[in-house]
């Protein structure tokens, strides 16, 4: 319960009606939740526009109403608050109910196309496995300490997040990391939040169908760097042609890492095979468990960012070298008669080249490499041509299958892919909608010592066909054809 004109601190209030004396017994966003006494922020959404419900979320007991635009009849127990723009007031709105939770703990946020998760959970594992007490909010799962809370965003709406990290202060954590999506920087779902570093990993094509435009998509990421307080530190990848631009206005301690140039932070890939890489970081010679060289850019940044949180720098890398990544990150498995299978999250067509070219690398001559992939429905349609070309040009078969169609027909995004297929490779690529039959003929045609690679879906338990989540497992799929 908070009082409204307490909640209100830091929001730009254009107009009130009604008395700001009101008691808050929580806040929402939609109207189907609304509960006695609560306030309703009515923000503008992709679909909708959530001032429709304002009559609704009123009938249903709020109490107050924050919105852009009063609705034309106004009831009189009813307090109405006009702001210029919802999202941001939520995210200060939620900061504020929770009292503030991100600076009572610190917290590091990662944001890029591809890595975040890997680098949110090393850093959650690395500082456990340093002593301190953690939080993580990533795509996979939400976790504090040991307890696991289910993620349905990579990065939460203002008050699930706020709220999340309330409990992440209430239990003790010192620290959280967290994935920051380019989709919650532009819906400000960070708005209020107050962090002490920011990690830039990359940036490539995805996500264009909500940015529209590259640079929409740039900006959404940069304007996380433009918002850090001078006592954070920026954290950023300058082996991205956009490593630089994330740094150019922010007001935090500006920091670089690198594999290939001059960097506070440098690393050199000395050795890479399926069961680990050598890496010289930062001066000394390191094993490590994890596999690629996109994963030594992630260690590196990881290594980083512990050293500027003012951990000791051998003590990072003897509990770093003994971590795996992420849950359907590079997940490799041999069967009994050496068949090999990788599970990998790669759903960008940078992601599919990493991993491919890594796979190229390190695999002997003779090994093929089978490639099973497939695109999102209502996602970004532009980068599905260029993942299949991706995934031809770098394999020696390649099977186009279905990964979430969510509400799309799945035919259809293959067709969509099937556009990208190089001439060279349409006899050595063959699409199969359904994805456990994908699995099963790439098993079927590889021999021992071949390579199947099962892209997009990693640690996904599901397949979202119409909005029904039906359980699917990449892996468990794999190990049952294996015979494990
Ligand atoms: C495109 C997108 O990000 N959509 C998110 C957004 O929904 P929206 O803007 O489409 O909402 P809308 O349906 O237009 O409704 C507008 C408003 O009216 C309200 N409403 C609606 C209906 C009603 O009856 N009553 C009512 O009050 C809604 O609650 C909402 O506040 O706000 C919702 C509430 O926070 C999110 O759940 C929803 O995520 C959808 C499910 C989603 O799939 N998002 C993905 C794309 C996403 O955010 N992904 C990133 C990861 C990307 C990455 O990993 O790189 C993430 O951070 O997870
Ligand atoms: N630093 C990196 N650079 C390029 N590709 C990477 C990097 N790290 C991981 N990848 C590839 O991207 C995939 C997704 O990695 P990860 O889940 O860490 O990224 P993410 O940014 O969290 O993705 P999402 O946007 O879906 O949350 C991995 O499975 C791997 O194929
Ligand atoms: N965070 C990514 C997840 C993509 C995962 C892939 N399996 C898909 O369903 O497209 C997105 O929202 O685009
Ligand atoms: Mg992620």
């Amino acid at each position: 319960m908070r009082q409204l004109n307490n909640i209100l601190e830091n929001i730009t209030v254009l107009d009130i009606k009604g008395s700001l004396d009101v008691t808050v017994s929580s806040i929402t966003f939609d109207s189907r939740a609304v509960n006695e006494g609560c306030l309703f922020v009515a923000v503008k959404g992709t679909t909708v526009d959530g001032h429709k419900f304002i009559e609704q979320a009123v009938g249903k007991g709020a109490s107050a109403i924050l919105c852009e635009e009063f609705p034309l009849t106004l009831l009189p127990d009813v307090t109405y608050v006009k702001v210029e723009d919802s999202h941001a007031a939520l995210g200060w709105l939620g900061a504020a109910f929770y009292e503030h939770p991100s600076s009572r703990l610190k917290l590091i946020g990662v944001t890029g196309t591809n890595g975040k998760t890997t680098c949110a959970t090393l850093l959650f594992n690395l500082f456990r496995g340093l002593g301190y007490k953690c939080g993580l909010i990533s795509t996979v799962q939400n976790q504090i300490e040991d307890r696991v809370i289910p993620a349905t965003h990579t990065t939460p709406d203002a008050i699930a997040l706020n709220g999340l990290l309330a409990d992440m202060v209430n239990e003790g954590c010192d620290y959280t990391f967290m994935e920051v999506s380019s989709h919650a920087l532009a819906q400000k779902r960070i708005e209020g939040l107050v962090f002490v570093g920011g990690m830039f990993t990359n940036i490539t094509h995805d996500h264009l169908d909500f940015h529209k435009t590259f640079d929409e998509y740039l900006k959404a990421k940069k304007s996380f760097f433009d918002h850090l307080p001078a006592a954070a530190f920026a954290l950023s990848n300058v082996d991205d042609k956009r490593g630089m631009v994330m740094l150019q206005n922010t007001k935090a301690k500006k920091k670089t890492y690198s594999l290939k140039s001059m960097a506070d932070y440098k690393a050199k890939l000395i050795e890479d095979h399926f069961t680990g890489m050598l890496l010289n970081i930062d001066g000394q010679e390191v094993w490590f468990k994890m596999v690629g060289k996109f994963n030594a850019y992630n260690l590196l940044a990881v290594y980083a960012a512990a050293t500027l949180l003012d951990q000791d720098k051998q003590e990072v890398l003897s509990v770093l070298s003994t971590l795996n990544g992420a849950e359907g990150r590079f997940d490799y498995i041999v069967a009994p008669d050496k068949r090999i299978g990788i599970v990998d999250y790669a759903h960008t067509p940078d992601a599919v080249q990493n991993v491919l070219e890594t796979i190229l690398e390190i695999r002997r001559p003779t090994e093929k490499i089978i490639t099973v992939i497939g695109c999102g429905g209502d996602r970004d349609r532009t980068k599905r041509p260029v993942m299949a070309k991706v995934a031809c040009e770098y394999s020696d078969k390649v099977i186009l299958t279905s990964d979430n169609p969510r509400t799309e027909d799945p035919q259809f995004i293959i067709k969509e892919m099937e556009a990208g297929i190089p001439v060279s490779k349409k006899t050595s690529t063959v699409s199969i909608t359904d994805r456990r039959e994908a699995i099963k003929t790439a098993c079927m045609l590889a021999q021992p010592g071949d390579i199947i690679l099962l892209a997009g879906k990693g640690h996904e338990k599901y397949q979202d066909i119409n909005g029904v989540k039906h359980h699917f497992d990449d892996k468990e799929e794999l190990l049952t054809q294996f015979g494990n």
